[in-house]
């Protein structure tokens, strides 16, 4: 019988300043498949080794370079590394997703993190295997290794989250390199490697509250910058007045977000960061400049800004006056010969989502 569902997943801003690979938001900005399966019309998916056809819409980020072959697109090789941890091959006869991602690659808006999830829960799905969102985490970060993304887009809302420690056994387990877990494109046969299950709870998180008169302004600068390349420019070690300074603001700035009103006085200063901004200024023309001249006393509405993830995009957090807070980002950046697009988002509150749809014949 036909099954047809889609999965919702949306894009997050990481870090929030001082948070670096601890808090992370959730934004109503949704990855979204539509899936299919039908194995009446399993001839259509034939030319793909694991059953799978997939299409991308024309309107998509990404459209043109995202790959469409099931082993070597990031949300179906997650979704194939679930179902061979749990003993199945390939996707069920006839598997059909149109995949429909506003979320701008590689600037910052979780959209790998996104992908991550969203294969997460399709392998789940087309599996059965009845995994809670909890569970799902683990797999999540067996391949995206920090938390912050990846349990706000799974879980929704403001969150804060951790890697517990693990034990030498199961460090083993995770500490695979990441092609077994991603099995490399290849277009040769099926090797019959069964991963092994992930830890239990690798990941814990809590829910902050958000105040909602909060809206999050994403400047986006039109230009990639890997995660990878963005995380290399970070140091390996740290002043312990450094790390005092984030974890002092970290502890004031969870609490400073719920608080009606919202208070600039307290937000802007708890939003500075030591740990990662200063470095990463070098690879983001203009960061410095918007950094320290765009305040709540130069733009009226505007609580906080910082880098977004690993940038390049800017997350500006006001109540009012959207529309100047961003045009004053915008030409800073224009003057370092940037160009930029914005969006002013809400925050998504319930994380990824499955729906199921009514068969049709
Ligand atoms: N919808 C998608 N389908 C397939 N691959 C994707 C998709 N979204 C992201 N990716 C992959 O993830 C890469 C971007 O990941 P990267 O971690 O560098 O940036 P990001 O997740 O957008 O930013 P950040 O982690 O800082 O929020 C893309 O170049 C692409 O390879
Ligand atoms: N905390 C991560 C988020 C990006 O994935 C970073 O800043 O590198």
């Amino acid at each position: 019988m036909a099954r047809s569902f889609v999965i919702k997943v949306p894009a997050s801003s990481a870090n929030i300043g001082p948070g670096y690979d601890v808090l992370g938001v959730g934004l109503a900005l949704f990855l979204e498949l539509q899936v299919r399966i039908d194995s009446l019309h399993a001839s259509e998916t034939n030319n793909d080794a694991n059953n799978c056809k997939l299409t991308y819409s024309e309107t998509s980020e990404g459209y043109g370079s995202v790959p469409l072959k099931s082993d070597s697109n990031l949300i179906t090789r997650t979704a194939l590394y679930v179902l061979r941890c749990n003993n199945i091959r390939k996707f069920p006869l006839g598997t059909k997703i149109h995949i429909h991602n506003p979320i701008p690659l590689g600037r910052g808006l979780g959209s790998s993190g996104a992908a991550v999830v969203a294969g997460v829960l399709l392998g789940n799905e087309v599996g059965q295997l009845g995994f809670s969102k909890q569970r799902m985490l683990d797999f999540c970060l067996m391949i995206e290794r920090h938390p912050d993304n990846i349990t706000a887009a799974m879980m929704g809302s403001f969150c804060g989250s951790f890697l517990r420690e693990l034990t030498p056994q199961e460090v083993e387990r995770r500490e695979i390199p990441l092609a077994e877990v991603l099995p490399e494109p290849s277009g040769g046969e099926d090797t019959g490697l069964v991963p092994p299950l992930p830890p239990t709870d690798i990941g814990r998180h809590v829910k902050y509250n958000w105040n909602p008169k909060i809206k999050c302004i994403a400047i986006i600068p039109q230009f990639e910058l890997s995660t990878a390349d963005s995380r290399s420019v970070l140091p390996k070690a740290y002043t312990t007045q450094d790390v005092v300074f984030n974890l002092q603001r970290l502890a004031v700035l969870t609490m400073a977000l719920t608080q009606d009103p919202p208070n600039a006085d307290l937000i802007y200063p708890a939003m500075q960061d030591r740990v990662h901004q200063p470095y990463r200024k070098i690879l983001i023309p203009g960061l410095n400049e918007i950094l320290q001249s765009v305040t709540p006393t130069t733009q009226r509405g505007l609580l906080g800004i910082c880098l977004s993830g690993a940038g390049p995009t800017i997350l500006a957090l006001a109540t009012e006056n959207f529309d100047d807070i961003a045009h004053e980002i915008i030409n800073t950046f224009s003057k370092n010969n940037v160009n930029c697009d914005w969006k002013l988002l809400d925050i998504a509150q319930d994380g990824a989502i499955v729906e199921q749809l009514p068969i049709s014949e």
